[in-house]
């Protein structure tokens, strides 16, 4: 378990984090969101006892990242995947990083093929490729078998197929009770792989739920009609609840109504349906939603 209280960071006069609060849950994996610069990697940093907070205090397993007697066995990070740099193999890379922690060489093997790396475990680490180095990484932070995990962007940059193995990978290691805490600016991938999500704008919590909750709150469900005579439709469905906005010739997005009542309104109307389609809101439209307050570089919306 994660738990932040009020956690404040400024680099000069810029706030990079402010009052932040959460509690990220074991067995769940939680999304960590934001627009770039919202503070996610800061807070992240602080949470490894890689940057100081300015005020408050974060804990891992109720004790910060500083006085942690095992701080590998406690929590595994992947923050910057592309810092491996060594000439050395990925094998001793990893061997290397457990003899400084007191952990046996049987525990390398293990997180070697856990990530499904065995292959290329005897190659010099610096040469793998983005996905193979994201495992690498994923390799690493696991070597303690820690009950806390931090992963700062670990699809960026992946093929489907890489993707698709971290994502079942960290749904498999909350499976197991960790506490998974996972960074992506990749909405459609998130909705698929967290549970929780706590979003960051300008420094500060804009959310913290459940990912159906957030996308629920945050949208609204519509219902696509097509049809001959559209108007006809629309004049009847006219209501004080009811909003249709056409939005291609013989098209319309109605919300307030369900697809049956617009189904069943046609039928008695006599009028003819060639599509109707229920559509519900996606994480990304919460997000945007969400988040459009909150963004430093917003871009022109294109027609
Ligand atoms: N060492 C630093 N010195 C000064 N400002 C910093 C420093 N680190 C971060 N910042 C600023 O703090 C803010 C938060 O940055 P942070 O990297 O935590 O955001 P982020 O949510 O991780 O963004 P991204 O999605 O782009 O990685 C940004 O405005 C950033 O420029």
């Amino acid at each position: 378990m994660i738990v932040a209280e009020q956690l404040t960071k400024r680099f000069g006069d810029k706030t990079a984090v402010s009052n932040v609060s959460f509690t990220v849950q074991p067995g769940k994996v939680t999304g960590f969101l934001g627009p770039n610069g919202a503070g996610k990697s800061t807070t992240m940093r602080m949470i490894v006892g890689l940057d100081r907070p300015t005020s408050g205090t974060v804990t891992v397993g109720g004790q910060s990242y500083a006085h942690l007697r095992s701080p590998l066995t406690e929590v595994g990070v992947l923050l910057d995947a592309k810092a491996v740099h060594t000439g050395r193999s990925a094998r001793n890379h990893l061997r290397a990083m457990a003899a400084t922690h007191g952990i046996g060489r049987a525990r390398v093997d293990e997180v070697i093929e856990l990530t499904g790396i065995q292959s290329v475990a005897g190659k010099r680490a610096g040469k793998f490729s983005l996905g193979m180095g994201q495992r690498l990484g994923i390799a690493a932070a696991l070597l303690g078998d820690p009950r806390t995990l931090i992963l700062d962007e670990p699809v960026n940059g992946l093929d489907p197929e890489g993707v698709r193995w971290v994502r079942q990978f960290v749904r498999h290691l909350a499976a197991e009770g960790r506490t998974v805490l996972l960074s992506s600016h990749l909405m459609s991938e998130m909705a698929q792989t967290a549970d929780h999500v706590i979003v960051l704008g300008r420094g500060q919590v804009l959310a913290d739920a459940e990912l159906s909750e957030l996308v629920r709150a945050w949208t609204t469900n519509n219902v696509v009609v097509r049809s001959p005579r559209l108007s006809e439709l629309a004049a009847a469905l006219a209501g004080p609840d009811v909003t249709v906005t056409a939005s291609a010739p013989g098209v319309a997005e109605v919300s307030g109504v369900t697809a049956a009542s617009v189904g069943d309104l046609a039928a008695s109307l006599g009028i003819p349906v060639h599509e109707l389609t229920s559509r519900t809101g996606s994480l990304e439209d919460a997000y945007l939603a969400l988040t459009g307050d909150a963004v430093e570089y917003t871009s022109k919306e294109i027609a």
